[in-house]
């Protein structure tokens, strides 16, 4: 049976036109269900749309706090019948009841080699460093800044003439590889988290 997977983005949503190019190629056994973005002009809710996939934008503003925003998010996932949720490009903090909506359940792509350079501007991080190389992960969500269990990472050279971007382009080549990859294993139940870590069956 296809995996149901909410998504949650804010942006320009190519690594959910990455699964949604996956799912169309027949290489993830999955269905869209809906995408919620916190941002109205995100791009993420036009590629959905154009691929038929209910999307909605949803003001954290008309809210009272993080956690009543989470909870009607998790709701309206609930409600389509998602039973995983991918964070691409979301750019909000998930706050524990959601995650307990859908414990071990939720993923993320980090366009960094975790642990280094959690958080914002990670490719930024990783020039000011000074690393060879950088990459990037996809993990279970935790509560902690990009914590969670890693489930696959792919690692990129940095040559000593990029910048953010010309370093950043490179990096989304392998997310767009990584996440439809980390979500099929997903889908073929091939995931056991023990403690810290991920063993692929
Ligand atoms: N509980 C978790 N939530 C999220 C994780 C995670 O690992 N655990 N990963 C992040 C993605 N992310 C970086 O990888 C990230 C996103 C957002 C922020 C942040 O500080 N956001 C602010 C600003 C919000 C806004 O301006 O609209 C905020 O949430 O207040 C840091 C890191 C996704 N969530
Ligand atoms: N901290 C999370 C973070 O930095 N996520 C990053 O935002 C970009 C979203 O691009 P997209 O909207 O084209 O998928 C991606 O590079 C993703 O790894």
């Amino acid at each position: 049976m296809a995996l149901k997977i909410g998504v949650l983005a804010s942006g320009r949503g190519s690594n959910l036109q990455s699964l949604l190019d996956a799912i169309s190629a027949g290489t993830l056994d999955a269905e869209i269900v809906l995408v919620i973005s916190d941002k109205q002009n995100a791009m993420a809710l036009d590629r959905a749309a154009a691929q038929g996939v209910p999307a909605v934008h949803l003001n954290p503003k008309d809210f009272n706090d993080r956690k009543s925003y989470d909870l009607a998010i998790a709701e309206l996932f609930k409600e389509r019948g998602a039973t995983a949720i991918v964070l691409a490009g979301y750019m909000r903090i998930i706050s524990r009841p959601f995650l307990e909506s859908f414990p071990e359940r939720v993923i993320n792509i980090h366009p960094a080699l975790l642990p280094a350079f959690p958080g914002l501007h990670s490719q930024k991080q990783a020039l000011e460093y000074g690393v060879r190389y950088s990459g990037c992960t996809v993990h279970f969500v935790d509560e902690g800044m990009d914590t969670g269990p890693i489930i696959v990472q792919a690692v990129v050279p940095v040559e000593k003439d990029d910048t953010e971007e010309t370093l950043a382009a490179r990096i989304l080549q392998e997310e767009h590889r990584i996440l439809p990859e980390a979500l099929q294993l997903l889908a073929q139940g091939r995931l056991r988290v023990e403690g810290r870590k991920v063993q692929i069956l």
